[in-house]
């Protein structure tokens, strides 16, 4: 049976400008769910991203990783579970090699230096990334630094992944090996993105988010295949589905 991991009751939350970004959020996800955040651009899925990895803190309401409330003090605990991707990974690659990139996590956490090699050469291997390991990272290709970014969370060997935008930026060659990727990940996924194709194919549950609501939370498939619901939201149909010629 599966269980609860991650639970938001009753989440608001509006920036110092006053602008409601999430408004009176309950959703529930369990263990090993693949969940696709979908809304037009200022929904507030990046929003609830960084509320979930604790980036930020709600206004009101509380957001759980299992038994733990996500505050100040829990930090270092639910950031060890949840490897949150950046939309830009130039956001998270600041080191100078890859290498260092992606043993940072766990050198900050204080893991000894030889375990945590084994992780850096287990999550670069992962991602295909074993060669690039010497490199310079500011100089790695659109496609290489999004693997590399994705390795800095593995190195951290979390249960939950969170990403921002995956594939905003990827050729489709690159694209593709990112989403055999996240399919063979048995991490609980939260995935935020305009790729409805891609949730298609990885996500079984979607959330529709619209001005900071949930909209729609549910199976994929019904939700990518409502033509009405998705454009009273500002989105089209998926283009697998759409009749183009
Ligand atoms: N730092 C900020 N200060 C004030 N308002 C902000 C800030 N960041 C985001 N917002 C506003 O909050 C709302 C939600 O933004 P958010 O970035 O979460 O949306 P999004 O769904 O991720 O959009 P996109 O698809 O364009 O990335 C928007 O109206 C946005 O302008």
């Amino acid at each position: 049976m599966s269980h609860h991991i991650i639970s938001f009751r009753e989440v608001n939350f509006s920036y110092p400008d006053g602008k409601k970004a999430i408004e009176d959020i309950n959703l529930t996800i369990h263990h090993g769910e693949s969940v696709g955040v979908i809304g037009a651009n200022g929904a507030g899925k990046s929003t609830l991203l960084m509320l979930l990895v604790g980036l930020l803190f709600p206004k009101k309401g509380e957001i759980r990783i299992g038994d733990t409330p996500i505050t100040k003090r829990t930090l270092a605990y639910i950031r060890q579970r949840i490897g949150y991707c950046f939309q830009n990974p130039d956001e998270q690659l600041f080191m100078n090699t890859v290498y260092d990139d992606v043993a940072f996590g766990p050198r900050n956490f204080g893991i000894e230096e030889k375990e945590v090699e084994k992780r850096v050469i287990n999550a670069l291997g992962t991602v295909g990334c074993l060669h690039l390991k010497d490199r310079v990272t500011y100089k790695l290709s659109g496609g290489e630094k999004r693997a590399v970014s994705i390795a800095t969370i593995l190195s951290m060997e979390p249960d939950i992944i969170i990403m921002d935008e995956p594939t905003s930026a990827l050729d489709p060659g690159a694209r593709r090996r990112l989403i055999n990727l996240l399919k063979s990940f048995e991490h609980t996924k939260i995935i935020a993105t305009h790729d409805l194709d891609m949730v298609l194919e990885l996500c079984e549950r979607t959330v529709l988010i619209n001005e900071g609501k949930i909209i729609a939370d549910g199976s994929t498939k019904e939700i990518l295949t409502d033509k009405k619901l998705l454009e009273s939201s500002g989105l089209e149909l998926p283009l697998c589905m759409q009749k183009i010629y």
